[in-house]
């Protein structure tokens, strides 16, 4: 099976290819005559961004007729406190776009209630239920993608209770869904936790720990 793992940026990949096992091919671009089974990107910060890039690197594949027959998004994320600690592996059972909607006297409306669309992004079955498999303790519960990260306690307060089943935010998973999508590619999201959503504490952010995490995840994967 040709994987695309896709990152956010490009300590993300480092860290994706340093667990795989398999040939890894870095995309640049120019890609080797005979790909290798798992291609790293990094492909952007942001939903709208990674989308973009993620599309790109599909349509390449498609066009060069070896299309990739699942992506991953890979990355860091803030975990749900009681829900996903820091240095825990999650996987997505959705990936939702949390503040994709509209404002209201009444608070916030999401995409879906406003007839344009939805907001939640399922991953595939078969591809999840491989990646429990390899992943045994990862957490599965949704992750959320959002556009601004949450910084405040109230701000916690108010996803918790809008998604019970929310593990974690990140700011790129619904955007590589809607690019896997529309390129009829399986799609799953798989992230390490290096924070704690809520208020705002650089000191207390355990990055190097959350990629070491996706390293051996990676590794659990590769094998
Ligand atoms: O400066 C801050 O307070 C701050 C707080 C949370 C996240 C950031 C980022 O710049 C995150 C960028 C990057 O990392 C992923 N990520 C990691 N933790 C979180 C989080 O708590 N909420 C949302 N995204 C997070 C994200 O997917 C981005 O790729 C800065």
């Amino acid at each position: 099976m040709t994987l695309l793992v896709v990152t956010a940026v490009e300590a993300e990949a480092q860290a994706v290819r340093a667990g795989l096992r398999q040939p890894v091919a870095a995309a640049s671009g120019a890609e080797p005559p005979q790909r290798a089974p798992v291609t790293v990107a990094a492909a952007g910060v942001g939903a709208a961004a990674i989308a973009a890039g993620t599309a790109r690197l599909l349509t390449l594949a498609e066009a060069a007729g070896d299309p990739y027959q699942a992506v991953v998004l890979a990355g860091i994320a803030g975990g749900f406190p009681g829900r996903a600690p820091v240095g825990a592996t999650v996987l997505a059972a959705h990936s939702i776009a949390a503040d994709l909607g509209a404002d209201s006297p009444e608070g916030f409306i999401p995409l879906d209630d406003l007839g344009f669309g939805t907001t939640i992004a399922p991953a595939d079955p078969a591809l999840l239920a491989r990646l429990r498999a390899a992943l045994p303790t990862a957490i599965t519960g949704d992750i959320l993608t959002v556009n601004t990260v949450t910084g405040t306690a109230q701000g916690v307060q108010t996803l918790a209770g809008r998604f019970p089943a929310a593990v974690a935010e990140g700011m790129e998973g619904y955007g590589v869904a809607r690019a896997a999508a529309a390129a009829s590619v399986p799609f799953a999201e798989l992230r390490t936790i290096s924070n704690a959503i809520g208020p705002r504490d650089r000191a207390a952010w355990r990055i190097p720990d959350a990629l070491a995490a996706l390293t051996a995840a990676a590794r659990a994967l590769g094998a």
